[in-house]
């Protein structure tokens, strides 16, 4: 029997329409106000005010859905004063809400383990580049029995088309499994939006591939030795957050590399993946890690069967992978 995710479809839109609405207020000032966490990862009034509102979204709509989202409330009650901003900034969009009730619609984002259907939000994906004006996703997943089913991934600053610089930004992709991809106007009132397929080269060779502006969260180095060994000759495309897999499930780019640094072992976390990895699979890529195994969300909050990750257009992920040359 198949399951109809209308509703999870629509509420996931409007959600994180809604937060864009938030980030884009916030990014238009000049100082973001900035918070290092423990890990010494940034975070804003904008991730903290995103989470807040696609929370209590999600609450409204399926009260009894658990939510693993990236941020909690600690260091936001630590410090009042960006509470006060946040509280601010959600106000625009839900009036008369207190500073308490806004924490409290954040940590309902924490239900921290897997379960058997859960969201799985990143209020803002790639903090570094929505500071410094750049790119950035606000990422909204669905999971059940351990595979995302519904998609929602906004991309505030990207444009409709990467290579006209006049072209209109602003884009949500959205998917269902099952049910394709589609590129949907951020801003406009149309729900349905254009479906979307990912590039139909048949060979990497003269084809694009993308990966993490940030150097420390990806081997630059090992994608472009693996890209040139593919024939690769175009400049990697550099961008913050999973408007990657967005560019790639459109056909901007036939590949994503985020290749494990050397010396390094870090895991991977689901909300940063899981939004992204479905709109590319819809529009007809694969996605998989550098072993070619499947993304396993049962470990939830954390990618722990994985290493690193590997996106293409679906026609040549078998290639890539042996390019790799990962021992
Ligand atoms: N050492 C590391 N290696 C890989 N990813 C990392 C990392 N440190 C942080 N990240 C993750 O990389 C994400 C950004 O990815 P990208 O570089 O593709 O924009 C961050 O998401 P947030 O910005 O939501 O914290 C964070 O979760
Ligand atoms: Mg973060
Ligand atoms: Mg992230
Ligand atoms: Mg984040």
């Amino acid at each position: 029997m198949s399951t109809s995710y209308d509703r999870e479809r629509e509420v996931a839109l409007h959600a994180v329409r809604k937060a864009a609405t938030l980030c884009q207020a916030v990014q238009s000032q000049i100082d973001p106000s900035v918070i290092e966490k423990e890990d010494r990862t940034p975070v804003t009034v904008a991730d903290f005010g995103s989470q807040a509102l696609i929370c209590n979204a999600l609450r409204e709509a399926f009260p009894d859905d658990p939510i693993i989202a990236e941020e909690d409330s600690s260091a936001l009650r630590k410090n009042q004063g960006v509470l006060l901003q946040v509280t601010q900034q959600v106000q625009q969009i839900r009036s008369g809400v207190t500073p308490n009730t806004v924490c409290s619609w954040i940590d309902k984002g924490n239900a921290g383990e897997y379960s058997d259907r859960f969201w799985t939000l990143d209020p803002i994906d790639g903090t570094k580049g929505f500071v410094r004006g750049d790119q950035y996703a606000i990422a909204l997943a669905l999971v059940v029995d351990g595979v995302p089913q519904v998609a929602a991934l906004a991309c505030p600053n990207l444009p409709a088309d990467l290579d006209d610089d006049d072209a209109p930004t602003g884009q949500a992709f959205i998917a269902v499994r099952g049910d394709g991809a589609y590129q949907v106007s951020l801003n406009g009132e149309d729900d349905s939006g254009t479906r979307i397929h990912t590039s139909d080269a048949e060979t990497p060779a003269n084809g694009r591939f993308t990966d993490s502006f940030v150097s420390a969260h990806s081997a630059h180095d090992m994608a472009k030795e693996t890209g040139q060994r593919l024939g690769i000759t175009a400049d990697p495309i550099r961008m913050d957050s999973q408007a990657k897999y967005a560019i790639v499930a459109r056909g901007d780019a036939e590949i994503y590399f985020r290749l494990p640094r050397p010396g390094t072992n870090y895991t991977e976390k689901i909300w940063d993946h899981a939004a992204g990895m479905l709109v590319v699979e819809m529009a007809g890529g694969t996605v998989t890690d550098v072993n070619g195994d499947p993304l396993d969300f049962t470990h939830a909050p954390l990618l722990t069967e994985n290493t690193g990750i590997v996106a293409t257009n679906g026609h040549f992920h078998d290639q890539v992978l042996d390019a790799l040359e990962m021992d």
